[in-house]
């Protein structure tokens, strides 16, 4: 019997997805994982109960393919030797015409806050992928946080800012925290500070409707601290870092394409 949809990859981003579909409501039982690794199949088990976990792709009406870039488009082949009737593959830069099966195929970039129900995904349909095909990955996604329509083209820029992005906020976070208990607070009061600090803001930029610009001259009084952090921060060239680093990410994503 085959299920309504498998996940290909148990890692980090596959249990993302995963796990921030169950907590959204979809029943275990429409869901299975595909994972080659026996302990981690062993642990998905343990911690989802009713989700099929299997070692090898079983048939279903829609596949996330979330195995490394480079085992994307066998992992394809295999799932659609099995029954699948629709891709939706979320590897960084496999275009979807490398991927070339004989069913529709949606590249999508999700990233890991998807586990907490506030991802954002890009999506992006390949030559054979149609409308309806959008809207299921659509569907699939949006239960797990924003999902935005783009151009293929565009996914790996996409890639070096909201894929990769987490990672960047996490260091943001980290280091404001280490900062914390540099200037003498206890680890714990610094975390708390530093990660209420980074919500709040984000919920203050996506709420308000003011831009970042605004947001951050308001927090800003004339000859005051948050100016003399500031001209540190622009003198140790944060801001030309985050530049250099999601274009960095960008080329990274066009070349796992080209390997
Ligand atoms: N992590 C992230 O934030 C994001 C990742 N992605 C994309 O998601 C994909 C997975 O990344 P990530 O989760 O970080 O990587 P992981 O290595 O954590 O996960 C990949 C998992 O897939 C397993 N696997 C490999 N081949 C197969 C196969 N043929 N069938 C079933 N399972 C298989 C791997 O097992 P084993 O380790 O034994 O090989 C591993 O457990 C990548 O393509 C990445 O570009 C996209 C957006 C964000
Ligand atoms: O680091 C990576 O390659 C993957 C893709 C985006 C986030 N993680």
């Amino acid at each position: 019997m085959s299920v309504r949809l498998l996940l290909v990859g148990g890692g980090r981003m596959g249990e993302a997805l995963l796990g921030g579909m169950l907590a959204a409501g979809r029943p275990p039982e429409e869901l299975a994982v595909a994972e080659v690794y026996a302990p981690t199949r062993a642990r998905l088990a343990e911690q989802y109960p009713g989700v099929r976990i299997v070692e090898a792709p079983i048939a279903a009406e829609g596949v996330v393919l979330a195995t490394k870039p480079d085992g994307i488009a066998d992992a394809a082949e295999a799932c659609v030797a099995a029954g699948a009737q629709r891709l939706l593959s979320v590897a960084a830069g496999v275009t979807t015409d490398a991927i070339g099966t004989a069913v529709p195929v949606v590249r999508a970039m999700p990233n890991t806050p998807a586990l907490v129900g506030a991802g954002v995904t890009a999506i992006a349909a390949g030559s054979s992928a149609t409308e309806a095909d959008l809207d299921w990955a659509e569907d699939v996604l949006k239960a797990v946080g924003v999902v935005v329509r783009v151009k293929e083209s565009q996914l790996d820029a996409v890639t070096g800012v909201s894929g990769s992005g987490p990672a960047y906020v996490f260091l943001v976070a980290e280091a404001l925290s280490d900062a914390g208990v540099l200037a003498g607070l206890p680890r714990e009061l610094a975390n708390t500070l530093a990660f209420q600090t980074l919500l709040g803001s984000s919920q203050l930029l996506v709420q308000s409707g003011d831009g970042p610009a605004e947001l951050r001259a308001a927090v800003t009084s004339p000859g005051g601290t948050t100016a003399a952090g500031t001209r540190e921060l622009e003198r140790g060239g944060v801001r030309s870092a985050f530049l250099e680093a999601v274009m960095a990410a960008t080329e990274r994503s066009k070349e796992l394409g080209r390997a």
